[in-house]
């Protein structure tokens, strides 16, 4: 469901016209994914023959759309809502900017779009996921999320940008149920320079794993309680939630810091809080607690949910 949603909310605004071909290819290369996991499997040489043939056909047909929507955004005279202003389109005039001095190429936006549609549905839909976990796991803060989401936005109006931000506890929970298990488990930085960090050495070219589920789990940063669902930790702010301001990372830090935070809280605080005004619910009977690393944070064994309306 939440994988569904993430899909279709990435889809339309990275690359709003063509929508549904779009879409088509996105699943083309989930298949893709497929593929690639059984053939690292097993060495089946028809196997991989077969995943080259579809990598080919995923990558031609999206150079044919990002040619197709190049060629209605030089046109000048075509009505506006033809060329929308989407994630695409400002790629696509970056390429007409900066052709001379940059050279950014058909294949580089193909790439773009790519690593923008991944990045984007999994963790997102990860986020949502663990958040219905715990709220099912702890019904008190279930009822304080709610109380709240039906004082600031009403029982069935979709909530405004502005009732966003008023939402308080929600974004405390969902800032503790990403720090609990954040969906990207670590980040990867490589030393441009020889780099003297505290007492270590780092030379040029070495490559450091910054463990972020680690670090958000660590009893010196964040107390005894560190591996409980605590919301009320992030009561005064992120930067007073732990020992130190730095210790909450969940979309890395600094310069390469994730680019889609923002879309990816708007849309996770939008969607429980439609999910809070019109149902309560239980973690089934069925459900076995055992997050585990499948490139991301996962639950094992599935999230079984039962769902009651209001
Ligand atoms: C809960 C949701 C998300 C989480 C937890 C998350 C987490 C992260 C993390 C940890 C990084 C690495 C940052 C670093 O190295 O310091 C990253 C990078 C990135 N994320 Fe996200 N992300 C999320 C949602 C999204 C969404 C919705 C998009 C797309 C709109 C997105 C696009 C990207 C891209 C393109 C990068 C690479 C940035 C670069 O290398 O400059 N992410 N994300």
């Amino acid at each position: 469901m939440f994988s569904t949603l993430s899909e279709d909310v990435i889809t339309r605004i990275v690359f709003r016209l063509g929508f549904t071909r779009w879409k088509a290819i996105f699943e083309l290369q989930a298949q893709q994914m497929v593929y690639a996991t059984e053939a690292s499997k097993v060495l089946a040489c028809k196997r991989i023959e077969y995943l080259g043939d579809w990598i080919k056909r995923v990558r031609k047909s999206l150079m044919k759309l990002i040619e197709e929507r190049r060629k209605i955004s030089t046109h000048h005279q075509v009505l506006s809502e033809e060329c929308p202003n989407d994630l695409l389109e400002v790629m696509i005039k970056a390429t007409h900017e900066y052709t001379n001095s940059s050279n950014i190429t058909v294949n580089d936006i193909v790439e773009e779009c790519k690593t923008i549609f991944f990045a984007g549905k999994h963790t997102t839909s990860n986020l949502l996921t663990w958040t219905t976990i715990l709220l099912a796991m702890h019904p008190q803060w279930q009822e304080l999320a709610r109380e709240e989401v039906l004082r600031v936005c009403g029982a069935r109006d979709p909530p405004s940008k502005d009732h966003l931000s008023k939402l308080k506890t929600l974004g405390m929970i969902l800032n503790e149920s990403v720090r609990l298990y954040p969906p990207a488990v670590a980040a990867i930085r490589r030393a441009k320079t020889d780099t003297q960090l505290g007492d270590f050495t780092i030379p040029r070219g070495t490559e450091l794993l910054i463990p972020i589920i680690a670090i958000h789990h660590d009893q010196t940063l964040w107390g005894e309680d560190a591996n409980e669902f605590n919301p009320a930790r992030f009561g005064r702010g992120v930067a007073q939630a732990a020992k130190h301001p730095m210790a909450f990372m969940p979309f890395g830090l600094g310069a390469r810091r994730c680019v889609g935070q923002n879309l990816a809280v708007l849309q996770a605080k939008l969607a429980i809080a439609m999910i809070l005004q019109r149902f309560s619910f239980d973690l089934s009977p069925s459900y076995q607690h055992a997050p585990t690393i499948l490139m991301l944070l996962c639950p094992q064994y599935g999230a079984p949910i039962i769902f009651q309306k209001l």
